[in-house]
């Protein structure tokens, strides 16, 4: 890539011995104009792929747990909690990424979708690393996982649920760079605040379902306005509101023309519709 503001007057290579460690000479144009020599020392080791694996229905994630001389050196135990990561050596990052799940954690995963490149040490590593996201069921699991050991790999891989990965961030038991961020963006796609779920139905239903979804930490919303003959309540617009305020919306056995109503309005505001208490996150037993 070229730009105008620098100029690069030398290069010499310091070691090569695994990955290339290069000392820069070049000369950057300053804002007020003036032109500036520098001397900066930058370490390639190739660009790499990172995947946060995660379950919907578990509400949990793959992570990995390997010893990281760097981290070692630098005051912490080495062995560091991380989402799957490697190297490109120059395959395509998403061929590469997929590769690398299944070595390093064992699975299998049927999509992954890019979300974003980063330079991660931007001040003296070249590499750039390509995130994605991932969801894997329990039976994409192919084999252990546990890396290459003949490359010196000897990895864990743990499956935790995705409210302790996000404490084990607070607490410091993660430190991983490229882990915090996958981290934070899976929140989007999970969210761990307890969802706000209208129900519609039969009334019994209704009743166990709600009592279900407050154990599972979830607040169940009931449509049982009291006046429904006032003829001067625009009961519409409170099923509006309330589906406005709703993360989804549970349409439980037992036929209820005003349930139906509720699950169209839902629909039309692209909410999610759950026809069974069991797929919605939070819900089932956690084993790992
Ligand atoms: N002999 C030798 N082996 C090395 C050396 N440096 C790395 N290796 C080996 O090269 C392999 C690289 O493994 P990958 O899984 O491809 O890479 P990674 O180390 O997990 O890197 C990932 O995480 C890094 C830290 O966040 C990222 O920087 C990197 O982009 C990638 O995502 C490992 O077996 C590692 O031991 C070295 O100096 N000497
Ligand atoms: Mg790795």
């Amino acid at each position: 890539m070229s730009n105008r503001n620098v100029r690069i007057v030398g290069q010499h290579l310091l070691s090569d011995n695994w990955y290339v460690l290069k000392k820069i000479d070049f000369e950057l144009q300053r804002r007020d104009g003036t032109w500036q020599p520098q001397t900066r020392e930058v370490y390639d080791r190739g660009n790499g792929a990172t995947i946060g694996l995660y379950n919907l229905a578990k509400r949990t994630v793959i992570l990995t747990r390997q010893f990281r001389i760097p981290a070692f050196v630098n005051e912490h135990d080495g062995y560091l909690i991380e989402a799957a990561a490697g190297l490109l050596d120059n395959a395509s990052p998403e061929e590469r990424i997929r590769a690398e799940a299944e070595e390093e954690t064992g699975y299998r995963v049927k999509s992954v979708r890019k979300i974003y490149d980063a330079f991660m040490s931007p001040g003296s590593v070249t590499e750039r690393l390509h995130f994605f996201v991932g969801e894997y069921q329990p039976e994409d699991r192919v084999n252990d996982g546990g890396g290459l050991a003949e490359e010196g790999e000897d990895i864990e891989v743990l499956e935790l649920p995705f409210t302790e990965a996000l404490a084990m961030i607070e607490d410091g038991r993660i430190m991983d760079g490229k882990t915090i961020i996958l981290l934070q963006y899976l929140k989007a796609l999970m969210p761990v605040a307890p969802l706000m779920i209208l129900i519609a139905g039969a009334d019994d239903e209704v009743q166990t379902s709600a009592a279900r979804l407050l154990q599972a930490g979830h607040l169940p919303v009931m449509e049982n306005w009291p006046a429904q003959d006032d003829s001067t309540v625009d009961t519409e617009r409170y099923r509006q509101l309330l589906l406005s305020r709703c993360d989804a919306l549970l349409r439980v056995a037992g036929p209820s023309s005003k349930a139906d109503r509720l699950v169209a309005l839902a629909e039309e505001k692209g909410l999610v519709v759950y026809h069974n208490l069991d797929v919605i996150p939070g819900m089932q037993a956690v084993h790992f």
